[in-house]
């Protein structure tokens, strides 16, 4: 038969090998150390006394909890310290408001707000001018700009006031970056440019955070201890469950067979240590399987099948035909037999603990998944340019998101609700924008490298070939959407109509969290190689414990 042409991803192999993985050990896996954590969380539990300190310092503390990722071990004392300052200062007990700062009412807005509260963009009113702009004279305290800053990303659709503040914030920090004398301070204003507390994942931050707040003067030893104690353990967890991923990976030999697509345990890993609470470590490896699956589906699609191979392909999964699966190159076979083992075991895992059958919605969001790769392909090979709109409406499903985030509903929620399943099954729209995040964020990282080798002309191409946007205006215009994207993910989110239980909701906004990080430095998932930013956070925070 005549050679075929085939293109090429270039990938290189991991930089973390099995060998390497399986070599990972931690001490922190000991019973002294969860001991230890516990007296320490005892300690950190007195802070929390009700009245025991101003509330701007109760609000400083609860952020530093967030921050340095023990927030978790404090949720019920957390919610009762937030309850009554929101009743205090907006409830019906409320007594005519002091006058706060601004980094103290910025601070109380935005964490009131993530914790469901939802308070008027009108308190900062009193920080306009007569004529309805902030007073320039908030240019000085950079601290409490940042604070505003900070929470402006938390506007919801129709709340101009918040877009006017992240406009009038984000152009002073810029103004002021080089002169702000606190060497904390700048640090923190750095990274909040780069990406806003709102749309980081948390736990991809917390040994930056952990290393910026050991630097500060009014730094707490308990609270220091305690969260290098509770990262270190995070960590031993996280490194028992990359070996699991590891070795089912190393078994499965997809790695081996599929030569040409991404082997990526670590980064997989990395979208699901969105999923949260800790306790689900069993369903994140079912949902690092996931990744997986999709990483190497996508390659197939993307990179190496011919057009005729992915035709054939697609109506065996369309017909999910297990009977048929001779006729398909034998690399597709695999495959495909690979993936309905992962999906009967997702599924026997939810039959058994749930008594629920759940084998035809797992296969329509691997159905759905190949429709929309299947587009893209039909685009490529067809030579075809579609609009922004057309390309997105497609690519918000081809990143894979909706089809994994499907899945993770029924991996996180107990008991299982019919009602929801009928959401699902359209894609709520609280999918569509954390999905839609997490693409854009994609494309910006990855397209340079994708239309080398061939690909489908992604958001910033096709922005570029409807408008004369240089390759730079494109990229701007793309991370413009992502802001349009993430004010309805928070109008969503807050809207009482979302029909999915708080966990799950939990974990679609930080799927879109996890798209912003893996490629906030460039292509963090395909190429390591060069995007050392990435490869260094990723050992930081999964390998290295903190001293
Ligand atoms: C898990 C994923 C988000 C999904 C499969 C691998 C990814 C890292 C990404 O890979 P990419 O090739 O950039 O996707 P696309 O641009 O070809 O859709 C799409
Ligand atoms: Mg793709
Ligand atoms: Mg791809
Ligand atoms: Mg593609
Ligand atoms: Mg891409
Ligand atoms: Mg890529």
């Amino acid at each position: 038969t005549a050679t075929v042409s085939r293109r090429s991803g270039n990938y290189e192999p991991s930089v973390w090998d099995f060998n390497f993985i399986q070599s990972l050990n931690s001490t922190y896996t000991g019973e002294c150390y969860a001991k230890q954590a516990s007296e320490l969380k005892q300690q950190v539990d007195g802070m929390l006394q009700e009245g025991a300190m101003e509330q701007v310092d109760q609000l400083e503390l609860i952020d530093n909890l967030q921050n340095l990722g023990i927030a978790p071990h404090f949720q019920d004392k957390i919610k009762q310290i937030l309850e009554s300052i929101y009743q205090s200062n907006y409830g019906a007990t409320h007594k005519p408001k002091q006058m706060k700062d601004l980094h103290a009412t910025a601070l109380e807005f935005r964490l009131l707000r993530q914790h469901g509260f939802h308070i008027p963009q009108e308190i900062f009113d009193c920080f306009k001018n007569e004529k309805g702009d902030f007073k320039a004279s908030l240019g000085e305290d950079t601290k409490g700009l940042l604070q505003l800053y900070e929470a402006s990303f938390l506007l919801t659709e129709g709340e101009s006031s918040l877009e006017q503040a992240r406009e009038f914030t984000t152009n002073l920090l810029q103004e002021n970056l080089n002169n702000i004398d606190d060497d904390n301070l700048s640090l923190l204003v750095h990274r909040a440019l780069e990406l806003p507390r709102h749309c980081m994942l948390l736990r991809a931050n917390v040994r930056w955070f952990l290393d910026a707040y050991g630097r500060r003067p009014d730094m707490n030893p308990t609270l220091f201890e305690l969260a290098k104690l509770d990262f270190n353990i995070y960590q031993a967890n996280v490194q028992q469950e990359l070996k699991h991923i590891s070795s089912w990976w190393k078994e499965t030999g997809l790695a081996e067979k599929l030569p040409f697509s991404r082997d990526r345990v670590v980064e997989s890993y990395f979208w699901t240590t969105g999923i949260e609470p800790l306790e689900q470590g069993h369903e994140r490896l079912l949902s690092t399987k996931i990744i997986m699956l999709e990483t190497v589906l996508d390659d197939i699609f993307d990179v190496y099948a011919t057009p005729e191979e992915l035709q054939l392909f697609y109506d065996v999964i369309q017909r999910w035909d297990l009977e048929s699966i001779e006729k398909l190159p034998i690399y597709m076979q695999i495959y495909f037999v690979a993936l309905n083992n992962t999906v009967n075991e997702i599924a026997y895992h939810i039959l058994k603990q749930q008594g629920v059958v759940i084998i035809p919605h797992l296969r329509k969001s691997w159905m759905d998944l190949c429709e929309a790769y299947m587009k893209e392909a039909v685009w490529y090979n067809n030579g075809v340019k579609p609009s922004l709109k057309e390309y997105l409406d497609n690519a918000w499903i081809s990143v894979g998101v909706p089809t994994f985030l499907y899945q993770v509903y029924f991996l996180v929620t107990n008991p299982i609700e019919k009602e929801a399943t009928k959401y699902l099954d359209e894609y709520h729209d609280i999918i569509r924008w954390s999905s839609m995040i997490a693409r854009l964020a994609d494309d910006v990282a990855t397209a340079g490298d994708e239309l080398e080798r061939g690909d489908v002309p992604k958001s910033v191409q096709c922005y570029m070939n409807e408008t004369s946007a240089s390759d730079e205006e494109a990229r701007e215009a793309m991370r413009l959407l992502i802001w349009e994207a993430w004010k309805k993910l928070n109008t969503y989110r807050i809207s009482s109509s979302c029909p999915f239980p708080e966990v799950f909701i939990q974990n679609v906004v930080n799927l879109a969290r996890v798209g912003q990080s893996i490629y906030q430095y460039g292509d963090g998932y395909g190429y390591q190689h060069f995007e050392t930013k990435n490869k260094d956070r990723m050992m930081s925070m999964l390998f290295d414990p903190v001293a």
